[in-house]
């Protein structure tokens, strides 16, 4: 693949001697580049594709590093990435150890905030605007923002103090029309309309003309009305609703249109004040199958550039459709069963949901706090809302699961996807922290299954149970176990012994499960006995089968993707704790770091979540004295 026009440009300042002819040459080598490279490594294709035009004028017209620009959620960042210095890296894209797929300040000096999670451009730029107001220094501040991030509650308080504070931020509103899926809510209609309805742009070129053309009061006149909010302008100015917020709102422009999204721009950073810039652009653009199916384009793994179809798929249903499906299963039985999501109904396993159960299924935007509080609000009145967030996201809404729906113990189901390692996303998108936001929350129940079907009875359950309940299961593909058409439930707070033995209790919780057994298996055949428990609730934990067994061995190994700091192993500790009993614990998990992107079979080996280290903590614990697990004394209790 030949990119000699994009393997000239070292800088962003390089863009800034191109013709717009060379411009145009080589957005058409920027977008083979993507396609090329993501088409090997996985990652976010259609909304880089989106962008390339749009980023291109952004480092024409502004100075970065010196200017700062922030993209939201972040990954649409590729085209910046390879105009700013990171061309030869690139092949390295989402891999272990190479160019992570989000704006990192430790990567490169261009990309100045660390973005992953949606939202939080406007804020973050609006912090280094009054940063740059206070040192009174002088640069630009940039945010772009696509129309599903602008769904998120933090870009609306954002909004809303910016327009209160007046002072010189950009806002790049890139419109696709499209979130992951099809975007959602009455601002996505709004957007629609101006794009769409010839009435707002048609009044407002006619009346700009009309006004221009009455000699010497024309101008004044004009000027006077972009200002007045009368009656009249809410019909025909397009961006009204920014424009009330304190906005100046240009636009809405075609965003492949590199010149005309350059004019802008340069417009913007003469204007004064907070400037909403409307850029409309088309997700996947110049790649037939990504324009066809944005939605599949948005993130997918290495796929075959002539067909767009995916290079190997697995043949084991994911947890995320047995998921799906068994929630449609129990749903046809149970009219209290409601299903939310926050802008991700296909990640989620939910879109079957939607088609069967069209009154029953809500996609609420990127609004995770707003999905919570409104899932409370239908169990007030009795039904069962069921609200399928992945478990960095959930993070989003801790205090509304604490405030609105734990303390007023509504049974609210939580279906916590993507929970553990999710592995090429990295830092941004890893799952390792709900056990520890969700742990200590009172009324609480807390489930993850060992594997297909131990989701598909903890989803029932759930639906029997009278209290708020988390379930977290992985990403990816379950084990393949045999799929049971009958769901039952499971006894609440009650653990599985999978395997007994004498010399070591092997505590484990997920899919993990699997890897314990299998260490146990090896480690017999050292001549260790080694019992293996999956735990299968963390809250309420089996005080019985726990403290049963680490009476008998005196030795115990806890397991869990997730992080050490408040996870599980912790959790078994203070109920060793509680209970006064001594014992030699060791704790595998995650490290209290975040943890980086790569395969998840590499990141599994690289933090010893696999059979290989369990046996080698278990031979190393074995070869320890046994300590008496007798009863310590509690100081409580002195
Ligand atoms: C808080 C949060 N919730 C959900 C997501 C998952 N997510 C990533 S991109 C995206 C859609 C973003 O749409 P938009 O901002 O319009 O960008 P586009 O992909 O259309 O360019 C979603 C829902 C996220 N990153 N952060
Ligand atoms: C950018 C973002 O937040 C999502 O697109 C995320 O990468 C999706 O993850 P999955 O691929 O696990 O659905
Ligand atoms: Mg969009």
């Amino acid at each position: 693949m030949e990119t000699p026009l994009l393997n000239q440009i070292k800088t962003p300042e390089d863009l800034k001697r191109l013709s717009l002819d060379d411009l145009n040459i080589l957005a058409r080598e920027l977008r083979q580049k993507l396609i090329h490279v993501v088409s090997r490594t996985g990652g976010h294709l259609a909304p880089n594709l989106g962008v390339v035009e749009l980023t291109l004028a952004l480092h024409y017209v502004f100075d970065a590093p010196r200017d700062k620009i922030v993209w939201d959620v972040g990954h649409q960042s590729y085209v910046h990435k390879l105009l700013s210095g990171r061309q030869q890296e690139f092949d390295t894209l989402r891999q272990y150890g190479g160019l992570s797929g989000f704006p990192k300040r430790s990567e490169s000096e261009y990309d100045s905030f660390n973005t992953g999670h949606s939202s939080t451009s406007i804020s973050a730029v609006l912090g280094m605007a009054l940063a740059r107001d206070l040192k009174k220094e002088n640069f630009h501040v940039i945010a772009v923002i696509g129309d599903g991030a602008l769904t998120g509650g933090m870009a609306f308080e954002a909004l809303n103090h910016a327009g209160h504070l007046g002072t010189n931020i950009i806002v790049v509103l890139n419109d696709n029309e499209m979130s992951i899926s099809e975007n959602v809510g009455a601002l996505s209609g709004y957007l629609s309309r101006m794009r769409t309805d010839p009435m707002y742009n048609r009044h407002k070129e006619e009346m700009e003309n009309l006004l221009k053309k009455i000699p010497s009061i024309g101008p004044t006149v004009f000027k006077a009305i972009e200002r007045i909010k009368d009656s009249f302008k809410y019909l025909v100015v397009p961006g009204m609703i920014f424009e009330e917020l304190g906005f100046t709102y240009l636009g809405p422009i075609d965003g492949h249109n590199i010149m005309e999204v350059k004019t802008v721009l340069e417009r913007a950073k003469r204007t004064k004040g907070p400037i909403m810039v409307h850029v409309v652009t088309r997700k996947g653009k110049g790649y037939e199958p990504a324009e066809k199916n944005p939605d599949r384009f948005h993130g997918i793994g290495p796929f075959n550039i002539n067909t767009g179809e995916p290079v190997s798929a697995s043949s084991v249903v994911s947890y995320t459709e047995i998921f799906g499906k068994t929630l449609c299963q129990l749903a046809a039985d149970d009219e209290r069963l409601l299903a939310i999501t926050a802008a991700m109904p296909t990640g989620t396993g939910l879109t079957r949901f939607a088609e069967l159960f069209p009154d029953r299924f809500f996609d609420v935007g990127i609004a995770e706090q707003h999905a919570v509080t409104l899932a409370a609000g239908l169990a007030t009145e009795g039904f069962r809302p069921v609200v399928a967030i992945y478990s960095t996201f959930l993070q989003r809404a801790y205090d509304q699961i604490l405030h609105d729906v734990a303390m007023q113990d509504l049974p609210v189901i939580f279906a916590v996807d993507r929970a553990g390692l999710v592995g090429e996303d990295g830092e941004t998108h890893q799952g390792i922290y709900d056990f520890a936001y969700l742990r200590h929350i009172p009324n609480m129940v807390i489930m993850a299954p060992k594997d297909e079907n131990e989701l598909r009875f903890m989803l029932k359950t759930a639906q029997l149970l009278d209290k708020p309940v988390a379930i977290r299961y992985p990403r990816g593909s379950g084990i393949g176990v045999q799929i049971s058409e009958e769901i039952k439930d499971i006894p609440v707070g009650k653990a599985e012994v999978l395997r007994d033995g004498k010399d070591i209790a092997l505590f484990a919780i997920g899919p993990l499960v699997y890897e314990a057994l299998a260490a146990a298996e090896s480690l017999h055949e050292h001549g260790i006995e080694v019992a293996v428990v999956n735990c299968r609730f963390i809250k309420p934990l089996d005080v019985e089968t726990i403290t049963e067994y680490t009476r008998k061995t005196g030795k115990v190994i806890t397991l869990e993707e997730h992080a050490l700091e408040g996870g599980f192993g912790s959790a078994v500790l203070e109920l060793l704790q509680e209970q006064g009993l001594r014992a030699h614990v060791e704790r595998i998990g995650l490290p209290d770091r975040f943890i980086e992107q790569g395969a998840l079979r590499v990141l599994r080996e690289k933090f010893g979540l696999c059979r290989d280290n369990i046996v080698k903590v278990g031979l190393k614990m074995a070869a320890t004295k046994k300590l008496v697990p007798a009863k310590m004394k509690l100081l409580s209790k002195l």
